[in-house]
């Protein structure tokens, strides 16, 4: 990416990471829901052009300089507070919210420091959905691979009813073993997110030239996890999926010569990998 264009993703990158820490992080225990208020109108004065902090000028910065919009960044607040409020998701479309608050905002709030390519014949909701389908798939994939993980915090993140209908319940997460039931719930979990990158491709392609580079790696890469997950026989109990440091390095290669294909021939290239 352009200096410029790196820095305000730095600056997006770090309010994400700090916004994640207040629920995730080492003083999570204390935090409550007036906490996060009070993060929200540090944001807004953020944005106001009134930072609190050098972390939050570098924002205030970016935003000033991007046509970034401020609504992403409230609703990722929003999934914080899901976070503290909401151990169980009913349905897929529960869980489809939950993402969205915490991943898909991440698209929104990027795309417009990346810009579209001016050759772009899209409508910039192709963009913007494609950037919203990588942060849902990216989220999606990091619960699969972290099932275990979340289930010893007390913690599922799968559609509740999609697992009843696999034969499966709660009990069956925490015990965690990997049944013929659990294997084939896994198989659709991962074919809907895989259905997402391939719905984020399509806005992958349409970015300007010197952004895509870095969002084709990303995508390939932590799409690997899912493969890795499968290689693993569908144990995301107690194994960690993970993406071998040789593959990432492939991986960027691959991702640069997609990051020059035009978008019509993406389309042909995508039913081959
Ligand atoms: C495709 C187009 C048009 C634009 C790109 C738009 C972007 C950048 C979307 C990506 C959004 C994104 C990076 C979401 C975060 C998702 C996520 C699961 C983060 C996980 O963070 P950690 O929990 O730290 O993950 P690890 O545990 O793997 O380190």
């Amino acid at each position: 990416m352009t200096p410029e264009r790196r820095r305000a993703i730095w600056a997006i990158y770090v309010w994400c990471r700090r916004t994640d820490e207040l629920v995730d992080g080492p003083n999570a225990s204390h935090m409550s829901a007036l906490a996060l208020d009070r993060w929200e109108s540090r944001l807004e004065d953020a944005f106001a052009g009134r930072p609190y902090d050098m972390l939050d000028a570098a924002l205030a910065h970016t935003v000033a300089a991007f046509p970034v919009d401020i609504q992403p960044f409230r609703d990722m607040i929003q999934g914080m507070r899901l976070d503290l409020t909401k151990p169980r998701y009913g349905t897929f479309d529960e869980l489809y919210l939950y993402c969205y608050y915490v991943a898909g905002t991440v698209g929104l709030m990027t795309v417009p420091v990346m810009g579209i390519s001016p050759d772009s014949t899209a409508a910039t909701e192709t963009v913007y959905r494609g950037a919203l389908a990588l942060g849902l798939a990216n989220q999606l994939t990091n619960i699969l691979r972290d099932v275990g993980e979340d289930a010893r915090r007390g913690r599922i993140y799968l559609p509740l009813d999609e697992l009843e209908m696999a034969g499966l319940s709660e009990d069956d997460i925490f015990s965690g073993r990997v049944t013929d039931r659990w294997r084939g719930f896994m198989r659709g979990q991962i074919t809907r997110a895989r259905a997402f990158f391939r719905q984020a491709e399509e806005g992958a392609a349409e970015l300007n030239q010197e952004s895509r580079w870095p969002v084709w790696a990303s995508l390939l890469l932590y799409r690997q996890i899912l493969d890795e997950i499968e290689a693993n026989d569908y144990n995301n109990f107690t194994k960690r999926a993970y993406v071998p440091k040789a593959k990432k390095i492939v991986a960027l290669p691959k991702a640069y010569y997609r990051s020059l294909m035009l978008p019509s021939s993406q389309r042909h290239f995508s039913s081959l990998t």
